[in-house]
């Protein structure tokens, strides 16, 4: 049957693998998990685990994810764990592909910027091949980094941003539209189901606490004492989403009939600078605050704009900054070794 998609284009999808007519498929959904050992990707593995229909195969190639955050799952007779880098091909049936993969902290994307871009041209790429093959639908964890240091606040996704194409960021941040690119054109040339969650900045237990992300830095450095690290000017906002907010509206996505691209994070708006004030008060009164220098080309605000989400998700965030810090608060200490001192 022809789809008729958000932009007109008329397509017939492919026709899926003869197994999602067999009996077995009829009782479970088999789910692609790319990048499912990381930060955001083992909470939704958690989430998907939870619906015993669902079978979860995460390939991933342990860049910055870890099995410690699957070990509940290893084992498990609905899930398989593959060591498997996106950037090269992979051939297995599937219905549903969430992918995830790609290094998520500026430290890590821009370590290896060329493989950065690799991961998100040519494993896209990859997965929307794949999902060609079997008949899957698959979903993009995009960014809010294609908004770039946006014009336009708060960011609505029709707004084409303003991004620095060669700058040090670019690997990421081109490398995440090209994606979305690919995914459309894929949509319109193959009839693929495709859905485009645009994610902010997003928190919670299981971050790398090394990863120099500015929520879990300033997490770490107060339960160490150390003084948290504003990098100029510190008057620079962002908005922070609790991680089971995030993976609520990525199932809702998945689930939904609209490709998006949505934007799915939380319109709590706040500066470098009011966050550490945040921390210090949450966790430890006597750390310092000093500022530090910064990197070329940080964006100096951030705020979804959810109309999107909270119409045809039926989603808006419902963990406030102050909550979900303690809970990570509580992560971070132990897996530090650092309890609450009364
Ligand atoms: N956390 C955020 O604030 C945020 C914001 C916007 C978008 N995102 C996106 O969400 C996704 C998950 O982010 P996260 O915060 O969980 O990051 P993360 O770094 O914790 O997880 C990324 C996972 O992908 C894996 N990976 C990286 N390159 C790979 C490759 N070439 N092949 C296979 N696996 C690979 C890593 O090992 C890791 O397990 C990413 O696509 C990221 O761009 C995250
Ligand atoms: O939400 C998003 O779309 C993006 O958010 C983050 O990117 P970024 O906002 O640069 O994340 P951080 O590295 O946490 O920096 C946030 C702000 O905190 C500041 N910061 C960071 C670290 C620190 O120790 N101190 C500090 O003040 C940075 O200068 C920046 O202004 C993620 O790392 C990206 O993967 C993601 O795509």
């Amino acid at each position: 049957m022809a789809t008729n998609s958000s932009n007109g284009a008329t397509k017939q999808p492919p026709m899926p693998s003869p197994l999602r007519f067999s009996k077995f498929f009829q009782s479970n959904m088999r789910i692609l998990v790319t990048g499912g050992a990381g930060f955001i990707g083992s909470h939704l593995v958690d989430k998907l685990m939870e619906n015993e229909k669902n079978e979860v195969i995460v390939a991933d190639n342990f860049f910055t994810g870890s099995k410690d955050n699957l070990k509940k799952w290893i084992g498990h007779p609905r899930f398989e764990l593959i060591r498997h880098d996106v950037t090269e091909q992979l051939l297995i049936e599937v219905d549903q592909i969430y992918h995830l993969a790609c290094p998520a902290s500026p430290i890590f994307y821009k370590y290896n910027p060329v493989k950065t871009i690799k991961t998100n041209v040519i494993g896209t790429l990859n997965m929307l091949g794949l999902a060609k093959r079997v008949g899957a639908r698959i979903l993009l964890t995009s960014t809010s980094e294609v908004y770039g240091d946006p014009l336009e606040h708060p960011q609505p996704e029709s707004y084409w941003g303003n991004v620095n194409p060669i700058g040090v960021r670019s690997c990421y941040d081109e490398g995440k539209r090209v994606a979305e690119t690919l995914m459309f054109d894929y949509h319109r040339q193959h009839g693929i189901e495709i859905r485009i969650a645009r994610i902010f900045n997003t928190y919670g237990p299981r971050m790398n606490i090394d990863d120099g992300r500015v929520v879990s830095n300033f997490i770490a450095q107060a339960i160490r004492g150390e003084p948290l690290t504003v990098q100029v000017p510190g008057t620079q906002t962002r908005s922070f989403c609790y991680v089971s907010d995030m993976v609520d509206g990525l199932i809702r996505l998945m689930e939904g009939e609209n490709t998006g691209p949505i934007n799915i994070g939380n319109p709590g708006e706040f500066t470098m600078i009011e966050l550490a004030e945040n921390v210090k008060e949450l966790i430890n009164p006597k750390v310092e605050i000093n500022m530090v220098e910064n990197t070329p080309d940080d964006p100096r605000q951030r705020k979804p704009d959810i109309t999107k989400a909270k119409e045809l998700l039926g989603w808006e965030p419902k963990v406030k900054l102050r909550d979900g810090l303690p809970l990570m608060e509580e992560d971070f200490r132990q897996r530090l070794g650092v309890p609450k001192s009364n």
